[in-house]
């Protein structure tokens, strides 16, 4: 256990970094050409998977097109070598430059219509690839494969055999730099919420469809460069080397390896390319081979084999007694900002589907200041009239402003932007995140620093990683689940994960809290917790919509009540006034309308 301990006492870099060094020196540790040959092929499969990773496993789009944007780059590489470019500095740019273009060109018509056609028009790429080579002989030769490549220079220095395995070394550890940037960024954390739901994606301020293209966008960089290295290897590149067999053993070595991880897919690369690839019987029935791969890692090994290294991890920790990083607070936390609440206006709003009228010329205004509390019977329209001020829904008739201006509806996105943050009835916490991260992520609408200073690690980047931090565990404390900051959000009680959600809402910085039976599933210390926190927001000028049928929270919480019953407001006033209304003690309260009534 001391080793243990002083092995995590480093920073989190060196055993990476020790790898890293070790691979970039293949070639001096006495291996022969074989071997060379082998690790620098098992490199470049690892560039091809980790594009796949970033794409599939993080942001979850069923795409394979990486085998094409794997062929661009290799061809793109191959014919600059062949007309006298053999520069492999700017083979690499051309190479990523290309399969980035294949990728943005399959991926925008593939993510717009969304659902299966990224997956589709993928498919179908890798199935023309070998056909649109053989559509241009002169310059790919045809089915018959490229020959005539020259040996890569770097300014003009040949680099020769070490020196290629050294290059492929070095774009490889910097390509994984970059990505396990990418991933513990909060562009990582975007990429995974929006894995788990689109819906609660949009609702906290990210942008789907450029958040998508920006996933699979990224997984072709490592596609083009893995290609254009592959072609200066053989000095040959043809079409069977991106057919359906490189797909099957790219997605078996992706699952095998973990999908959800960065260094997952070169640990799945290496095992199938020195496992399965070596063998000549793998070369014939290579989709069996590979399906039983893809079973062994999706069914028996959920998560792959990153997921048991983590647990491994985890259980030294735990038997070391070392306490996790998420779990040590910061040493100053920030002073509360003031909720800068706007008034939401909703005027005639109607919404029907198919005959069924959900919603009918509703009228009312949330103001900010106020618990706003939205009530009915089930079925009454509440939660649809929720899904329209958050822009999942358009409305038939009326209008919905925020501040005297229309809220963007286009896009949900833009409404969490304009400052409108929202709970969900059954919580939506992503999987695989802890208590901390969910709350941190709760800033993605107010998300200030690009990708390029994350990857870079640069000061801008540090001191919002740092304000974000500060802040997650402030609100943590105001919801009382600081004790709780390193444990895997998803696995706590529903009352704790509701507290999480109201905690994320509140990190967003939104003026209007919409908040959706927030207090269903809450024990008697966690009622009474929330109640101050609402009363808290409100004093401090939030706008807050409470959708609730806890009618004694109501009472002792709500300035306002709307009563909602067959999508029609059938009462508005202050909460006595609403109990006191003999239309929503027979629609509502029903059998409860006395005792309110003597409350
Ligand atoms: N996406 C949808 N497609 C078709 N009908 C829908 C859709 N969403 C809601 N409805 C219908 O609209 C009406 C209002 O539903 P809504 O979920 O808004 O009620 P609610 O007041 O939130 O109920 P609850 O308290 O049970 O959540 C219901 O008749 C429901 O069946």
């Amino acid at each position: 256990m001391q080793i243990w301990r002083a092995v995590r006492t480093l920073p989190s870099w060196t055993i990476p970094a020790i790898i890293g060094v070790l691979i970039i020196l293949v070639p001096f540790l006495g291996l022969d050409y074989a071997q060379v040959r082998q690790i620098e092929l098992a490199l470049v499969l690892s560039l091809v998977t980790s594009g796949l990773n970033l794409s599939l496993g993080y942001a979850g789009e069923l795409a394979l097109g990486q085998a094409a944007m794997y062929a661009a780059g290799a061809y793109a590489g191959a014919r600059l070598s062949v007309s006298g470019h053999t520069d492999l500095l700017l083979q690499l740019v051309v190479a990523a430059a290309v399969a980035l273009v294949v990728g943005l060109v399959t991926g925008i018509p593939g993510l717009r219509l969304g659902s299966w056609s990224l997956a589709m028009t993928s498919f179908f790429l890798i199935l023309i690839v070998p056909d649109v080579l053989s559509m241009f002989p002169d310059q790919t030769g045809g089915r018959n494969g490229l020959v005539g490549i020259q040996p890569p220079t770097v300014f003009g220095q040949a680099l020769g055999a070490n020196g290629l395995a050294v290059a492929i070394g070095v774009v490889s550890v910097v390509w994984f730099w970059v990505m396990r940037n990418i991933v513990t960024s909060s562009f990582g954390t975007r990429f995974r919420i929006l894995k788990q739901s689109p819906v609660l994606a949009s609702s906290m301020g990210i942008p789907v469809y450029r958040m998508k293209l920006l996933a699979y966008g990224l997984g072709s960089i490592p596609a083009g460069l893995g290609g254009a290295l592959f072609a200066n290897i053989d000095l040959f590149v043809a079409p069977d080397s991106f057919d359906f067999h490189t797909v099957t053993t790219l997605l078996a070595a992706s699952i095998l390896g973990g999908s959800t991880s960065v260094y997952g897919a070169a640990v799945g690369s290496f095992i199938m390319q020195f496992g399965p690839n070596q063998s000549n019987a793998f070369q014939q029935y290579s989709l069996i081979f590979s399906g039983a791969f893809l079973l062994v890692g999706g069914l028996l090994l959920k998560g792959g084999l990153a997921r048991l290294g983590k647990l491994a991890v985890r259980r030294l920790d735990q038997s070391a007694h070392i306490t996790p990083p998420d779990s040590i607070a910061p040493e100053v936390l920030p002073d509360p900002e003031p909720v800068a609440g706007s008034a939401l206006v909703i005027e005639g709003v109607s919404k029907a589907f198919g005959g069924n009228r959900a919603l009918s010329d509703v009228t009312f205004t949330a103001k900010p200041g106020h618990v706003t509390a939205l009530i009915g019977p089930n079925g009454s329209g509440k939660t649809t009239l929720l899904n329209m001020v958050c822009g999942f829904y358009r409305a038939d008739g009326g209008t919905i402003s925020l501040g005297g201006k229309p809220l963007p509806t286009r896009h949900p996105h833009e409404v969490a932007r304009a400052g409108v943050s929202r709970t969900f009835q059954t919580p939506n916490i992503p999987e695989g995140m802890t208590v901390l991260e969910v709350v941190r992520s709760g800033r993605s609408a107010r998300e200030r620093v690009g990708l390029v200073p994350a990857v870079l690690r640069l000061p801008s980047y540090r001191r919002a990683r740092e304000s974000d931090r500060g802040e997650a565990w402030r609100l943590l404390e105001l919801v009382g689940l600081e004790g709780h900051a390193a444990d895997e959000a998803i696995s706590l009680p529903l009352g704790m994960r509701r507290l999480l959600e109201v905690a994320r809402c509140l990190a967003s910085g939104a003026g209007v809290l919409m908040l959706d039976e927030v207090a269903s599933g809450l024990d008697e210390h966690e009622v009474p917790r929330l109640t101050n926190i609402i009363r808290g927001i409100r004093d401090t000028g939030g706008t807050i919509v409470l959708v609730e049928h806890n009618f004694e929270l109501i009472m002792g919480l709500a300035d306002e009540v709307v009563a909602l019953a067959h999508g029609q407001v059938i009462a508005h006033g202050n909460p006595s006034e609403v109990a006191a209304n003999e239309q929503v003690r027979r629609e509502y309260l029903g059998a409860a309308a006395s005792t309110v009534g003597q409350a």
